[in-house]
C-alpha cells in the first residue's frame, strides 16, 4: 500500500538531475517535497518544476527570508509566481516583515521559522535567546501568528508546547527528525518521526536520513509506514 506520508523530503543535493531523481524516488510515499538554499541559489525559479515533475507533489520553498518587510515582501512577490504550498520566512524578523511576506504570497502558507533545530539550548543562551527553548518557541510562535502567519517551525521537541500556544488551525513543521539511532549530524534539538507525529506535527522535514540511504524511495517507504502506526 502506498499511501502519502505527511513528510517534507529535504531535496539538499549539489545538483538538479540529483534533486530530480530523488524526488521522483520518494513522492509515490510521501506529500511533499523541499526546496532549500542550495538548490535554488543554484539554479532559481526552474528547479521548482523540475523537482515537481508529473506527480504534482507539493513543493514547499525554504528560502527562510528574513530583511526589512519591503524586501521580503518583494521577495515572497517574486516567487509567489512559482505558487509553492509552503514559503518559509524567520519569525525573528518580526511581525511587520511576516505580515509583509503574507501579503504578498496569498497562495502560499506562510511558514514562520521559530528557532533553528540546529541549536543546542546552549547555543540559544549564547546569543541572548530568553528562557528555555520551549519558552522562545512559544514567543516567537504566538507571534507570527499575530502577524498572520498560517503555519509554523520549530523542533519537534517544542511540538507540542507550541501547539498548545497557538491551537489546531496552524501547520506545524518539524525538521530536526532523525529515526531511532540514525547519526543527527548538524541538528541538535531532535527527535523520531513517531515522536514528532504524536506530540502534534503536521508536516516531519526529512532530509538526510532519506536522501544519503542508499535507496531513498525505501528509506522514505519505511518512515511513512512507521507513522501509519502513530495515531496522530
Ligand atoms: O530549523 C530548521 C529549519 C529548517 N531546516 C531545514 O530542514 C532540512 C533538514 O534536513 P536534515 O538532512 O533532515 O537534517 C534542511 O533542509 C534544513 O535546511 C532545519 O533543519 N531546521
Amino acid at each position: 500500500m502506498s499511501t502519502s506520508a505527511p513528510i517534507a523530503v529535504a531535496l539538499d543535493a549539489p545538483d538538479l538531475d540529483t534533486a530530480a531523481h530523488w524526488a521522483g524516488l520518494v513522492t509515490p510515499h510521501v506529500s511533499t517535497v523541499k526546496v532549500g538554499l542550495e538548490l535554488y541559489l543554484r539554479y532559481g525559479p526552474d528547479v521548482i518544476a523540475s523537482v515537481r515533475g508529473a506527480s504534482g507533489v507539493q513543493v514547499f520553498l525554504d528560502l527562510k527570508l528574513h530583511d526589512i518587510p519591503n524586501t521580503v515582501a518583494a521577495a515572497a512577490r517574486a516567487v509567489a509566481r512559482l505558487k509553492p504550498a509552503i514559503l518559509t520566512v524567520h519569525a525573528s524578523g518580526g511581525p511587520a516583515m511576516i505580515k509583509a511576506a503574507v501579503e504578498a504570497a496569498p497562495n502560499s502558507q506562510i511558514a514562520a521559522v521559530t528557532l533553528l533545530t540546529s541549536l543546542s539550548e546552549t547555543d540559544l543562551a549564547a546569543l541572548g535567546v530568553q528562557g528555555t527553548p520551549v519558552d522562545a518557541a512559544r514567543r516567537l510562535a504566538a507571534i507570527a501568528v499575530g502577524a498572520g502567519a498560517q503555519a509554523l517551525v520549530c523542533s519537534p521537541r517544542e511540538v507540542a508546547a507550541v501547539r498548545a500556544e497557538v491551537g489546531p488551525g496552524i501547520t506545524l513543521i518539524t525538521p530536526g527528525v532523525r529515526p531511532a539511532g540514525a547519526d543527527t549530524q548538524d541538528q541538535a534539538r531532535v527527535a523520531t518521526p513517531e515522536d514528532a507525529l504524536s506530540h502534534g506535527a503536521d508536516l516531519l522535514v526529512i532530509g538526510r536520513p532519506i536522501t544519503g540511504a542508499p535507496d531513498p524511495g525505501a528509506a522514505a517507504a519505511a518512515i511513512a509506514a512507521a507513522l501509519r502506526k502513530v495515531s496522530h
